[in-house]
């Protein structure tokens, strides 16, 4: 709305040139986000593809930075050959400053993700699955303890939540953080961890709270925040036993990061303690809201059109006749053609990351039809292709049908950019896929779920990092 109101060609004539020069991009459209940040602080708007379309391709909303809307520049910007590095002020807020996700300087990232591809391998996640199966067994089992001759509604976006941080550190860290046990999926260190993501953004503005954000003394605490303490001191701890005697990994049960990286073969050699810490914070802020949030809004749409219910659960049915027997990846992956356009979808219509992940342009270049000098700050939101009418025609519905069309639905597919892509996208794809496979398979082959008071307005976001849903998804589950 915000948005809509500023990209009109009035705003244009209030705005344009309020913006001081700055190396030659005083003649794109500006927009002052600077002027609306208090607005935008309070009210984070849903960055609508309408805002921009029919106004300008390029928009220039700080005096050194520009937002695009052309999936030319979405390429040039993140694509595989772009020499592009992350802008330190928006990733600094998050505090991961030495991690995969934290790294600015591209050759300190790009050895960071050559010690943990290989963990992250798509053969490394199937010979870990069972890892991921035991946490989609619990969540199944905890929705199903919400059945009975008067089922209770079950919030199932923190179940999923609470299974994908259940995942993400038993999986990459070896210390399964049994989140699922807690009643109704409200663990107090899941709680405050989904509810930083505003805070984050705020930091952002005001980054000399950074530290101080980060060290509140104890007795400030609430008791949610000494939950999340708790979590990093037990993380802390196994790194500080890793480290002191290298040997004791392989008491651990099976590889995990700290494996890749104290074993690192990097001519950097074994990364600090600080960068170590680093890396799990990263996992844990990465591996969490994306998946919830596929999940939510792909569980939302298939139960909210009888027709894509229907083909899904028939088309598990076929491919999986026992259902108390485990069904592996790699089958769910080759047989469940629907089930893959449902998860697809879902990508589609979550984002994965929905605020314009910002890169510095190291040389003059062209983007698109503009000329951006060095030292610009680029960007372009996700929702920016997915929700454009060129590519998905009619973008708004949920309709895995695109992705069925033979050839043309196989073009598609670099159009769907919620794990980013090039140099920075995410390293943890396929353990993401392993995730949304099984959760999807499971729930629907296992699981009898209905709706419960939430409609498609429970979908609106607020676009932080990730998109943050004005409500959570709530479902009843019948015997
Ligand atoms: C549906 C699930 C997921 C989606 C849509 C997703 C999406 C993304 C996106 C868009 C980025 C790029 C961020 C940027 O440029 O700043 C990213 C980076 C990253 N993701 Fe994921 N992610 C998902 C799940 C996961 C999981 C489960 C993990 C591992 C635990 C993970 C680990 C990472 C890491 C380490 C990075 C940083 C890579 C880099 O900057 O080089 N992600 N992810």
């Amino acid at each position: 709305m915000l948005l809509n109101l500023f990209t009109t060609s009035h705003a244009s004539w209030f705005l344009n040139g309020r913006l001081p020069r700055w190396q030659g991009l005083a003649d794109y459209f500006s927009l002052d986000l600077k002027n609306v940040r208090i607005i935008w602080l309070l009210f984070p708007a849903r960055l609508d593809y309408s805002s921009f379309s029919g106004v300008c391709p390029v928009i220039r909303i700080r005096p050194n930075q520009l937002h695009f809307n052309d999936p030319q520049a979405f390429e040039i910007i993140y694509g595989s050959s772009t020499n592009f590095t992350k802008f330190s002020p928006f990733y600094n807020c998050f505090h991961d400053r030495q991690s995969s996700f934290g790294f600015a300087d591209q050759p300190l990232a790009q050895d960071r993700r050559d010690t943990l591809s290989p963990f992250f391998s798509r053969q490394n996640v199937v010979e870990l699955e069972t890892i991921v199966h035991r946490s989609v067994d619990r969540l199944t089992s905890a929705l199903n303890a919400h059945s009975g001759l008067e089922p209770r509604p079950a919030n199932i976006y923190l179940a999923l939540s609470s299974t994908a941080l259940e995942i993400v550190t038993s999986f990459c860290l070896g210390c399964p953080f049994n989140a699922l046990d807690y009643a109704e999926f409200k663990h107090p260190a899941l709680l405050a961890l989904l509810s930083s993501a505003g805070v984050y953004f705020f930091l952002q503005h005001f980054p000399f709270l950074i530290p101080l954000a980060f060290h509140i003394p104890q007795w400030l605490q609430t008791p949610e925040m000494q939950a999340v303490q708790i979590l990093f001191k037990d993380i802390e701890d196994r790194v500080d036993t890793f480290l002191a005697s290298p040997s004791s990994l392989k008491d651990a049960g099976h590889e995990t990061i700290f494996h890749h990286l104290i074993n690192s073969k990097s001519d950097r050699g074994i990364p600090t303690k600080r960068s170590i810490l680093d890396e799990a914070s990263a996992m844990i802020a990465t591996g969490i809201d994306a998946i919830s949030n596929t999940c939510s809004v792909g569980i939302f749409h298939v139960l909210n059109n009888p027709a894509i219910r229907i083909r899904l659960i028939k088309e598990l049915e076929e491919a999986w006749p026992e259902k108390s027997t485990r069904v592996g990846v790699e089958t769910l992956e080759n047989y469940l053609t629907w089930r893959t356009a449902v998860i697809k979808e879902s990508l589609r219509f979550s984002h994965g990351f929905v605020s314009p992940l910002p890169r510095v342009v190291q040389e003059d270049v062209v983007i698109g039809k503009a000329f951006v000098p060095a030292g610009t700050v680029v960007a372009m939101g996700h929702s920016f292709i997915h929700n454009s009418p060129e590519i998905f025609p009619d973008p708004l519905s949920f309709n895995p049908d695109r992705w069925l069309a033979g050839d043309k639905s196989k073009a598609l597919d670099k159009f769907l950019v919620a794990f980013s892509k090039g140099p920075r996208m995410c390293l943890g794809m396929n353990l993401a896929w392993c995730e949304l496979y099984l959760i999807f398979g499971n729930l629907f082959r296992k699981l009898d779920m209905q709706l419960y008071n939430t409609t498609e307005s429970d979908f609106d976001f607020k676009a932080y990092l990730t998109p943050v849903y004005a409500d959570y998804l709530h479902i009843l589950v019948r015997n």
